[in-house]
């Protein structure tokens, strides 16, 4: 085979005369053989290996530094085996060499360069390695600084992993009614098992509180856990975040490439919220990455072994989906092997005192408040209510009672008028109203969609602009679930002008 190094010499210039052609391509030839034979002489160490980064060759010197007696005991094992860290194997996957770089080894690291060997026809057929010296003296500004940005780079690492841990446990999931102890233990039990499990339930029960919890009491529990709003990132980006993107796939920040959340959660347990929402090309994609056990970054031939334990969960009907051809019906089986239903709010009503002492708790500490109690007139009208926004929704109630009333003790009173989603719909309506007493042409009637659209529209900007654009906070208020609000600020074309906007 005739191998060649993948130096830049540009073609021969069409000009030349038949010996001048010969002369420089001898001279061309001989360059490259005696570059790697001075290098080979002057280096610390040589290597060459073959496409699939086998060792064909390795030097005596280079060799025995790694433990080995002699080069033969070395040669056709794969390199990583023999050199820990080196990224020989990186350059023959990419085919672009490490002109520079330092290769951590025992009891120095060396300085090392890396060029990828191609065939005639441009093919990468291995690579070749010099380690150039071993006495990093003088680099040791360099070096040095090396060594305390990776220092800070893993401790900044570690304290990401940690933000990763799943936050809560069964125990903060507040409730003593029938139906929540029975959540608790389908979901204690769905722990042991480590298969894929399906939340189901309306807005604001409280699935993600019970995929923490889940991960928490699973053998996962000190690995990642990653959460990913599906409803909540435009469908363009959506494989990048799952599945990563390689270096270069894209321009501008994410040039460096991007790790997917698959290939964070390796190890611990990926959270798929809101999974009805993702597009079908996606569905897809993701099927297959979780029968393979395997992703492939964007950009990028190459896949990646992943082991993620999946937690999706959703607040549509999913195989009302499925029959809509919304959704795959062969990704729905895949995650349907343990659903595990959050009972919305109004059918665990013997939740509420604890969970509203709870969450009046919360309140005051995050506020500086005094907390609050309720009077028995309270728990008999938050009774009453059918709380379609579930927990959240009961959350703001508490929360804007705190901040609207002096009273220690809370009662009815304290509440009839702070519906969230009502009152900012009132004064809108009451405006609408207004509008409504001047007289209209036929022609002036809008279309019903229309007005409402109009309506909407109103609404969401209003709070939002209350919220200083945070949608999450604008959801809470507004009684709505995060990703329906998202998902009505798109549809309604609704610039929000706040990157809060766009990532919860
Ligand atoms: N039983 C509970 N005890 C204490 N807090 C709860 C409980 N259930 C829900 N919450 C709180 O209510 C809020 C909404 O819960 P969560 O985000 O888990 O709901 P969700 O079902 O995932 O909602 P969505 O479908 O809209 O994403 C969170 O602040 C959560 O901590």
């Amino acid at each position: 085979m005739n191998a060649r190094l993948d130096l830049p010499f540009p073609p021969m210039p069409l000009a030349l005369t038949a010996p001048e052609l010969v002369d420089f391509q001898r001279v061309r030839e001989r360059a490259m053989q005696s570059l790697f034979e001075s290098l080979e002489s002057l280096c610390e160490g040589t290597l060459v290996v073959d496409r699939d980064s086998r060792i064909v060759w390795i030097n005596d010197r280079y060799v025995k530094r790694f433990g080995f007696a002699t080069p033969e005991d070395a040669i056709g094992k794969r390199v990583e085996e023999v050199i820990p860290n080196t990224l020989m194997g990186e350059v023959v996957r990419s085919g672009k060499p490490i002109l520079l770089d330092i290769l951590e080894a025992e009891p120095v690291p060396f300085v090392v360069t890396r060029l990828p060997l191609k065939d005639d026809a441009g093919e990468v057929i291995g690579a070749v390695g010099f380690a150039l010296y071993d006495k990093l003296q003088p680099l040791q500004p360099l070096y040095g600084r090396l060594s305390r940005l990776q220092q800070e780079l893993a401790q900044a690492q570690k304290k990401l992993a940690e933000e990763r841990r799943a936050k809560y446990t069964f125990s903060n999931f507040v409730g003593i009614s029938p139906a929540t102890m029975e959540l608790k233990r389908q979901g204690r039990r769905a722990a042991r098992l480590d298969t894929t499990v399906l939340l189901l339930g309306e807005t604001g029960t409280g699935k993600e509180l019970i995929a923490h919890a889940i991960h928490s009491a699973s053998d996962r529990a000190d690995k990642p856990f990653v959460g990913v709003n599906v409803a909540a990132i435009p469908d363009t980006l959506l494989e990048t975040e799952f599945f990563g993107a390689a270096p270069g796939a894209y321009t501008g920040v994410d040039k460096k490439g991007r790790i997917g959340k698959f290939e964070l959660a390796n190890g611990g347990t990926l959270f798929l919220d809101e999974v009805g929402d993702m597009p079908l090309n996606l569905q897809a994609k993701l099927l297959r990455a979780l029968q393979e056990q395997e992703v492939e970054p964007v950009g990028s031939n190459r896949v990646i072994k992943v082991d993620a334990r999946i937690i999706a969960a959703t607040s549509v009907d999913l195989a009302k989906r499925v029959a809509e051809g919304r959704f795959r019906s062969d990704l729905y089986y895949r995650l349907n092997v343990l659903s595990v239903t959050v009972p919305p709010l109004r059918q665990r009503l013997d939740d509420l005192p604890v969970l509203c002492e709870h969450i009046l708790e919360n309140i005051a500490q995050r506020t500086g408040l005094p907390q609050r109690e309720l009077d028995a007139s309270a728990l008999d009208l938050l009774r009453r209510c059918p709380w379609p926004g579930n927990i959240r929704e009961l959350r703001n109630a508490l929360e804007q009672a705190t901040l609207l009333s002096d009273h220690l003790r809370l009662s009815a009173a304290d509440f009839t008028n702070l519906s969230p989603a009502t009152e900012p719909a009132a004064a809108t309506a009451s405006r609408a109203d207004d509008d409504a007493d001047a007289p209209l042409t036929p022609d002036d009637i809008p279309a019903y969609s229309e007005a409402v659209a109009d309506f909407e529209r109103r609404l969401i900007r209003q709070a939002l602009a209350a919220c200083a654009g945070k949608v999450p906070e604008a959801a809470q208020r507004l009684g709505l679930g995060r990703a329906t609000l998202y998902k009505k600020i798109a549809a309604l074309g609704i610039a929000t002008g706040s990157t809060a906007a766009k990532a919860p």
